[in-house]
């Protein structure tokens, strides 16, 4: 992981209080890029002092408008991108599914699940165990031996969602999760939420709009580099 932003895993990250710590604690964060104009170049702030935290079984949603900061700010939660400053602490295990799938255009989905099993450490048996409900719940097991670069946007997307929930991660970060979802695959998602709220895992939906504000415990928008209680 690469960020300025101190990152920092365990429960040792956590800090006393009332009530159950958060399992993932992002306070000040903040980011400006630079932007280059002929010879001169100028940095332009997106996040100016951002805020999150996510308890156990919460589901919170991250709205702002294009461009607000939100792929940045996941980002940085992810420990894919550096902060200027700030702190971010994760307690457990994260999983991330970005707005852009990553996938390897020439391995089929079951390839996909299988390398993505043997990263995260589960045994082949589990793998495939998870691979077999995940392909049962979004409906595309008649894609396993489909290549990436052959699947439909709405498949692909699919397949980037079951990526990040094959090891069953703590908390997940989604980014735009249901953008090229049908409606049936839509439904089927938010009942993979609600399963996992049951089991204390968090998850963060990042979203330009949010339509179904009941499906979320929170909603927290961010605006003007910060976030704001909703
Ligand atoms: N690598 C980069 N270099 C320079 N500017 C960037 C870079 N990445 C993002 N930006 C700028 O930072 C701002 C925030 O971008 P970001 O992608 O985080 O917003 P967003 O809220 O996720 O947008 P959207 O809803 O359109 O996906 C935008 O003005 C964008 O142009």
């Amino acid at each position: 992981m690469s960020s300025n932003a101190q990152l920092t895993t365990g429960p040792e990250a956590l800090e006393p209080g009332q009530g159950p710590p958060p399992v993932l604690d992002a306070t000040g964060v903040a980011k400006a890029y630079t932007r280059w104009r002929r010879l001169s170049r100028r940095k332009v702030p997106v996040l100016t002092g951002a805020d999150l935290a996510l308890a156990a079984g919460e589901v919170v949603g991250l709205v702002g408008e294009n461009g607000s900061g939100k792929t940045t700010l996941m980002r940085i939660l992810v420990g894919d991108l550096a902060a200027d400053s700030g702190t971010v602490r994760l307690s457990g295990t994260m999983g991330y599914c970005p707005q852009q799938p990553i996938v390897y255009p020439r391995l089929t989905c079951d390839e996909h699940f299988e390398l993505f099993g043997a990263a995260h450490g589960m045994r082949p048996a589990a793998q495939r165990d998870a691979t077999g409900d995940l392909y049962a719940q979004l409906g595309f097991e008649r894609y396993s031996s489909t290549r990436a670069d052959q699947l439909s946007g709405g498949t692909l997307a699919k397949l980037n969602l079951g990526l990040a929930l094959l090891p069953d991660p703590d908390v997940l970060l989604l980014d735009e999760p249901y953008a090229g979802f049908d409606w049936d695959t839509y439904q089927k998602f938010w009942g993979m939420v609600a399963e996992r709220r049951t089991r204390g895992r968090s998850v963060l939906i990042i979203s330009h709009f949010i339509a179904d504000e009941q499906r979320f415990d929170r909603v927290i928008k961010l605006s003007d580099g910060r976030t704001w209680s909703s």
